[in-house]
């Protein structure tokens, strides 16, 4: 543990509390109950926020957040500063997250997130998280040799995207190997170009012949392994690491800066969020925004057909098996119909092809610590009852395959977020429609990528509930449509003024035909199959570093 007065400690979602600080949260990933880290409080910013930082630019608004949650005990402000400034240099815009309106009639704006190095909304925060990684481990290893230097095995589960942001973010950087695991084959061909062609000596891929879900459970068993954590110090990439979440709240209030200065921005308008959702750490960044005072009217959940948190929103159970012949589409069983369906459905959404959703956890421990006790119990014994209630939860979830909440729960968590559910037909029309509806008055034709297609569908459904006009909408652009051609060809091959080539960023151009790097497991060789063969790579890497000049 740091031995320095830390800026607040962190709780497991499982009731465990160990003290730790944000550097050993940071470096550690998962709790060793299983369960994921949470601060053990939300800090407020200060009472002028909304006038202090409303004009800050992107790397400064940052700084102002991070530092409520990083005291300068743990990263002296100057440093913190430089870690921010070095992490957002990379962006190819000066605002990194700039919002742009699609339809102004309906006031919906879209929040693009792509502008990182590998053209995903992931990229904000692994630029962060891998100079992170570099800053704690420099400190930790000054005036330390050869085996005495602290090592970090980084392990990765991704269904595309966290996989190239996180190799970006730590390639090549000194002390760290990382280990990526894609499900085989079910990501597109430009992710999987982006992770296979980096070759530099410390990152790994794995293609595994499973499903991300398949990949997440490997990694969160590998995090679990007291054998491997002997002698490797884990470390994780995916939004079970807190600092994903964390770095991923700039963006909420920065787009909330930049909507409320527009003209169409009314003394009475409201906002809401909507945010394609997977694994649920993108929304809940928007969850912690909304808890420290953004005035977001909703968040709202846009999944695609793997709806599990939309059924939960609508009927409060948490089930990993999908049902047929839906009520209206929304995975809600009809009387009579009996139909189930296991296992994750292969959409043109691949990034958001996911099956259980990690970070609802820690969003399910918020809800159970706000009902099930009261403010007059001890702190203590508020934070162990919410973690005991999650942990049946999640004990359901791997026993039986689901979990059903009291309607207290649920109308909690109906109080913050609505969800809705996108097909993919429905995300076809809507890359057309928008298509051609901006043709006229932007340049060209707006072109969305599926995920955020979907935040689109979700955005006008939600607009079209929103009891007032005055209703903005701000849409997660969470990838850029060059990642996806599939879906891109699929909705515009043969529309007027679309033409695939001039999607394709110059950085992409010829990445597809780059000589690759990765290795295949078996599902069946299990997450021991995948011990095995990072404790091999580590050190044959580490043996070569040794070897190699000085
Ligand atoms: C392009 C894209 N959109 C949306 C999501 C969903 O984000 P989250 O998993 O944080 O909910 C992901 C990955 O998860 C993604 O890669
Ligand atoms: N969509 C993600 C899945 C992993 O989610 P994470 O946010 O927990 O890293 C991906 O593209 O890999």
């Amino acid at each position: 543990m740091a031995s320095y007065t830390a800026s607040q400690r962190y709780l497991s979602t499982r009731g465990g509390s160990y003290n730790l600080s944000f550097e050993d949260v940071v470096l550690k990933g998962l709790a060793s109950d299983g369960g994921l880290f949470i601060p053990e409080e939300i800090p407020s910013p200060p009472s002028d926020w909304a006038s202090r930082w409303q004009n800050l630019p992107f790397e400064e608004l940052a700084y102002e957040i991070f530092s409520l949650y990083v005291s300068p005990a743990e990263i002296p402000f100057a440093d913190l500063k430089d870690i921010i400034h070095r992490s957002y240099s990379t962006f190819r815009t000066k605002d990194v997250t700039p919002t742009v309106t699609l339809d102004k009639e309906k006031n919906i704006h879209l929040l693009e997130l792509f502008h990182g190095p590998t053209f995903a909304f992931k990229d904000v925060a692994l630029q962060f998280l891998g100079n992170l990684f570099q800053y704690f481990l420099a400190r930790r290893n000054q005036g330390k040799a050869g085996r005495d230097r602290e090592h970090l095995t980084v392990i990765g589960a991704t269904s595309g995207d966290t996989g190239s942001a996180a190799i970006y973010g730590l390639r090549g950087k000194k002390d760290v190997s990382v280990f990526i695991m894609h499900p085989s084959g079910k990501v597109s061909p430009i992710q999987e170009a982006q992770m296979t062609t980096v070759m530099d000596a410390n990152v790994h891929n794995l293609a595994v012949d499973g499903t991300f879900d398949d990949c997440q459970d490997f990694v969160k068993a590998l995090f679990a392994d007291p054998e491997i954590n002997k002698t490797h110090r884990l470390a994780a990439v995916n939004s079970i690491n807190w600092a994903r979440i964390l770095a991923q709240i700039t963006y909420y209030f920065y787009s909330y800066f930049n909507l409320i200065c527009q003209p169409s921005f009314l003394p009475a308008s409201t906002v809401r969020f909507v945010v394609p959702t997977g694994n649920f750490g993108d929304i809940l960044a928007g969850y912690f925004a909304k808890r420290m005072g953004l005035p977001a009217e909703k968040l709202v959940i846009a999944t695609n057909e793997n709806d599990i948190l939309h059924r939960f929103w609508q009927s409060g159970r948490y089930e990993k098996k999908r049902v047929h012949g839906t009520a209206a589409e929304g995975g809600i069983p009809e009387d009579g119909v009996k139909a189930h369906e296991d296992g994750v459905k292969e959409t043109l959404s691949p990034a958001m092809d996911i099956l259980v959703s990690s970070n609802f956890e820690r969003l399910l421990w918020f809800l159970a610590y706000q009902v099930y006790s009261s403010e007059s119990d001890a702190t203590e014994k508020r934070r162990a009852t919410a973690g005991e209630h999650v942990r049946s939860w999640l004990n359901d979830l791997r026993s039986k395959g689901g979990f059903g909440v009291d309607a207290d729960i649920l109308k909690a968590a109906q109080v913050d977020f609505e969800s809705e559910r996108v097909t993919d037909e429905e995300t076809l029309a809507t890359i057309k429609s928008v298509f051609t509806m901006t043709a006229g008055h932007l340049s060209h034709g707006y072109i969305l990528d599926p995920h955020s297609a979907i935040g689109i569908t979700a955005a006008y459904r939600s607009a079209e509930r929103a009891q007032s006009s005055s209703t903005h909408h701000i849409s997660l652009a969470t990838a850029h449509p060059a990642k996806f051609s599939n879906a891109v060809e699929a909705a515009l091959h043969g529309e007027s003024g679309y033409s695939w080539s001039e999607v394709l960023p110059q950085e992409m151009q010829g990445l597809e035909d780059k000589p690759r790097r990765v290795s295949h497991v078996q599902k069946s060789s299990g997450w021991q199959g995948v011990r095995k063969i990072v404790i091999a790579e580590v050190e044959a890497e580490r043996q070569a570093a040794e070897k190699a000049p000085k």
